[in-house]
């Protein structure tokens, strides 16, 4: 483009950089270049009129000329081909240079000057490709077109050498740019240069460069609170939750030592060492009193797999090897073929949303309570109408009613079979009365089964089979709750999220899967069960046949659980979990209420930790929650705090370190912010090679995009995470919120943050606020439109201020009682 006209910039100041001949010279060049460009697109307009009627003239002829081909003699066809052909080239020329395509407002993002072969040429990056060669002007599409490749790949100053159309190109980048136009106007500048952006006064200022950089954190040797090891939280490179009994608090320390029975709860805002808290609380038990703490005999529970790994080493750091750290699926999955020896191994994965949130709603709960206290009912009057028929029959339902059905409290009169309070027992009705059958038990009053006459005895043997049968039927149980319509009416009712429309979709789908678990297979369609149909089971397993085993066979009883990101299961999983713990219930519970994700349409509400237990049926010692922000500065953490607005934490959280500003840069388009995270990460990869930054988009597919294109920037050490499957490597993982829950990084990208991806919403407000916290030093906020009101809005608060290092309450002495 070495022929674009000169414009009249040529001498003229650019205010606010008077005094900066630099940024005064790139400043200019690039409005000389946008006005160039503008002008040939506005001209472009005249002449898109004219180069489309040329290709409709162009179309007519080609029909004219193929209608030519099939009637033509052999001899004439090479020439007719000949002039196919040439058509076909002007006609697709004539299709790159049409303006109409290209956003006259915002029509590059980045700008190349090379120098081939003695030449220079610029080239423009856009959205959309424009070739314009009367005015010189080349835009090229930053995801196709093979010139792209140059700009994401090589820096100014670089030599290069690529194949480019099949042919090999080496030259030099002169001049690489990124550069922001709003609305039609220059407002921001990306130079090895410097940082030029111009304010809505019309005037430009050079940014600091410091906070346009991504670095990791570094104690500085003459900073006191760094050089204790505050900051310093990891050991470069190792990616892990680390154990740090010596620098617990005293409210970290007050919760480690609570005795071991009974049920605690610790909340606590992002970052305050609530999963820290927990497992350290393993460990100060398992040496407290290591006979009832065994480590086969605890478990930790965690929402999902990366967190499984993320806090894999803390036990052992701790002294304390080989208690299971799992995530409720694994472990209710391995039970499954032991318990189900007959239920399908598929699981969905297309199960409707709204099958999912019925399944895992609250009231599945109740309505498990619900059935099965009636299903004992009727199965307590059969067994009362077959006695009614022999003299001494009286006797077996006294007796018969003196034993309990499983999970009701033998204290309790009122024979909760809610199953709420107390420990899940076996189910003994069934049991007594299948050992008295069999002679090998005495019910008080009712004599010696065997001696009875053998009508009644058939009787009698045929009712305790049908006793057994039906209430031990855990899957006819889960098939009849969701496939009954009444029932599930019943269910929901009351519920403002299930209306009959919604209830008639999960009873067809729940039908329809239990349709094909019958048959095996129905017009092509396996036998499967949905995920959350597990902790349906489980739940009914435990209310109507009793403790849960293990794939040995023997029961499970926990001497101490330990569930991390409470607000993240449901309450069935919650339900089945806490009814593994052995009869004190020592069980550790932690969470936040501000980080629980719902998806848009998901109209739970908040999480609530007295509704909780209150809706299990359990009470539990919740402490003071924890205050103190440790993973994340105070500028991450007011930011955070900023985001959540009406749902922030009742208390401020108290920080204990500074670190860079909270940044929001915004783009014109995708690939521009594309362009720009590249220049940063692989700075920083060069910079600091242990650095590990996570991208966070709120949804996965815009995290498809991002990776896509910092792929074919060749980033270093890029990676996709869309299962969890972090690999702890220095690099830079990009994901989506939801597979960064409980995690930390050292430096957090959050992508996209648009007024469209995080609205005013409570979901989105808490989504953002996990992304937001994860990062333990810096945090960008990248929009490639409209940035969300919600971010906006969070940046205006000035960071809190610190703590003063004393008033934590730092306790030495838990690493003593840590073992
Ligand atoms: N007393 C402390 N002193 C220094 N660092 C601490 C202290 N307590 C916790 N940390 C550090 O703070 C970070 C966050 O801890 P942790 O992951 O346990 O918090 P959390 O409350 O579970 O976070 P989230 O709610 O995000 O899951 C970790 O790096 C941990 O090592």
């Amino acid at each position: 483009m070495s022929s674009i006209p000169a414009r009249s910039f040529e001498n003229e100041a650019i205010p606010g950089l008077e005094e900066d001949e630099v940024a005064t010279r790139v400043v200019r060049e690039e409005l000389k270049l946008l006005a160039t460009v503008q002008d040939a697109l506005g001209s472009g307009a005249s002449a898109n009129m004219s180069a489309l009627r040329g290709r409709e003239l162009d179309d007519a002829r080609l029909l004219e000329l193929r209608e030519d081909v099939a009637v033509a003699k052999p001899e004439d066809l090479p020439a007719l081909f000949e002039q196919m052909h040439h058509l076909g080239s002007l006609r697709a020329q004539r299709g790159k240079g049409v303006a109409g395509s290209v956003d006259a407002k915002n029509p590059y993002f980045g700008h190349l000057r090379l120098e081939e072969g003695g030449k220079r040429r610029d080239i423009l990056i856009g959205a959309k490709s424009y070739v314009d060669s009367s005015s010189g002007i080349k835009i090229v599409d930053w995801r196709q077109a093979p010139v792209s490749r140059i700009y994401y790949r090589y820096r100014e100053g670089d030599d290069y050498e690529e194949t480019l159309g099949g042919r090999p190109v080496e030259g030099m980048v002169l001049a690489r740019r990124g550069v922001a136009i709003s609305d039609g106007k220059l407002v921001r500048v990306s130079s090895p240069q410097g940082t030029f952006v111009c304010g809505d006064d019309g005037r430009w200022k050079r940014l600091d460069a410091f906070s346009a950089r991504l670095r990791t954190e570094r104690p500085a040797k003459s900073d006191p609170a760094q050089a204790d090891g505050k900051s310093q939280r990891h050991a470069p490179g190792d990616k892990h939750l680390p154990a740090i009994a010596s620098m617990l608090d005293a409210a970290q320390f007050e919760l480690i030592t609570r005795p071991g029975a009974g049920l605690i709860a610790i909340q606590g805002s992002a970052g305050s060492g609530k999963t820290t808290v927990g497992l350290h609380r393993i460990a100060y038990l398992a040496f407290a009193d290591p006979q009832r703490f065994r480590a086969d005999r605890m478990m930790v529970v965690v929402p999902h797999e990366a967190l499984m790994h993320f806090v894999a080493r803390v036990l052992p750091s701790l002294g304390v090897e080989g208690v299971p750290i799992s995530t409720f699926p694994r472990f209710a999955r391995r039970l499954l073929p032991e318990l189900f020896p007959k239920l399908p191994h598929h699981y969905h994965d297309d199960t409707p949303p709204v099958v999912l949130r019925a399944k895992n709603h609250p009231a599945m709960l109740r309505a498990i309570h619900t059935y099965v206290e009636r299903l004992h009912e009727e199965l307590d009057q059969r067994v009362e109408r077959t006695m009614e028929k022999w003299p001494s029959g009286h006797n077996v339902v006294t007796a018969w009613k003196a034993t309990r059905w499983t999970g009701a409290p033998a204290s309790s009169s009122s024979g909760d079979a809610r199953g709420g309070r107390d420990e899940v027992v076996p189910d003994q009705r069934v049991t007594t009365f299948a050992q008295w059958l069999a002679g090998k038990r005495a019910l008080d009053g009712a004599g010696n089964a065997s001696t009875l006459p053998a009508v009644t005895r058939g009787a009698i043997e045929r009712l305790g089979q049908e006793l057994r049968t039906r209430a031990r039927a855990v899957m006819a149980a889960w098939d009849e709750i969701l496939t009954s319509r009444e029932l599930l009416t019943e269910t929901f009712r009351g519920s403002k999220d299930f209306g009959s429309a919604q209830l008639d979709r999960v009873h067809e789908w729940c039908v329809r899967q239990a349709r094909v678990r019958a048959e095996g297979e129905r017009d092509g369609e396996t036998a499967s069960i949905d995920h959350e149909d597990v902790p349906i089971l489980l739940r009914l397993w435990q209310v109507m046949r009793g403790p849960l085993s293990g794939p040995d066979g023997s029961p499970i009883r926990m001497a101490h659980l330990f569930i991390d990101e409470v607000q993240d299961h449901s309450p069935l999983e919650l339900r089945v979990l806490l009814d593994l713990a052995t009869k004190d219930r020592s069980i550790t519970l932690a969470g936040d209420s501000a980080q629980r994700m719902l998806d848009d349409d998901d109209t739970r509400g908040e999480f609530d930790w007295k509704g909780l237990l209150a809706e299990l049926g359990m009470a539990a010692t919740t402490l003071e929650p924890l205050k103190v922000s440790y993973r994340s500065t105070a500028e991450i953490t007011t930011f955070a705090r900023g985001v959540l607005g009406p749902y922030a934490h009742e208390a401020e959280p108290i920080t204990t370190r500074r670190g860079p500003p909270v940044e929001l840069f915004t783009f014109a388009s995708v690939g521009e912010s594309v362009a720009f995270l590249a220049d940063a990460l692989k700075q920083l990869a060069q910079d600091e090679p242990y650095a590990n930054v996570a991208l966070v988009a709120r949804f996965p597919q815009q995290a498809d995009v991002i990776y896509e294109g910092l792929e074919r920037a060749e980033v270093p050490r890029v990676r996709r995470v869309a299962k969890q499957d972090f690999s702890w490597e220095p690099g830079f993982d990009v994901t989506d919120v939801r597979q960064t829950k409980g995690l930390e990084f050292d430096e957090v990208i959050l992508l996209e943050t648009t007024a469209t991806s995080y609205p005013e919403t409570s979901q989105a407000r808490h989504a953002l606020y996990v992304g937001a916290t994860r990062a333990a030093h810096q945090l960008w906020c990248i929009a490639s439109d409209k940035p969300s009101p919600v971010v906006t809005a969070a940046l205006e608060t000035a960071p809190a201020e610190l703590a003063v290092d004393g008033g934590l309450g730092n306790s030495g002495a838990a690493s003593n009682g840590a073992g």
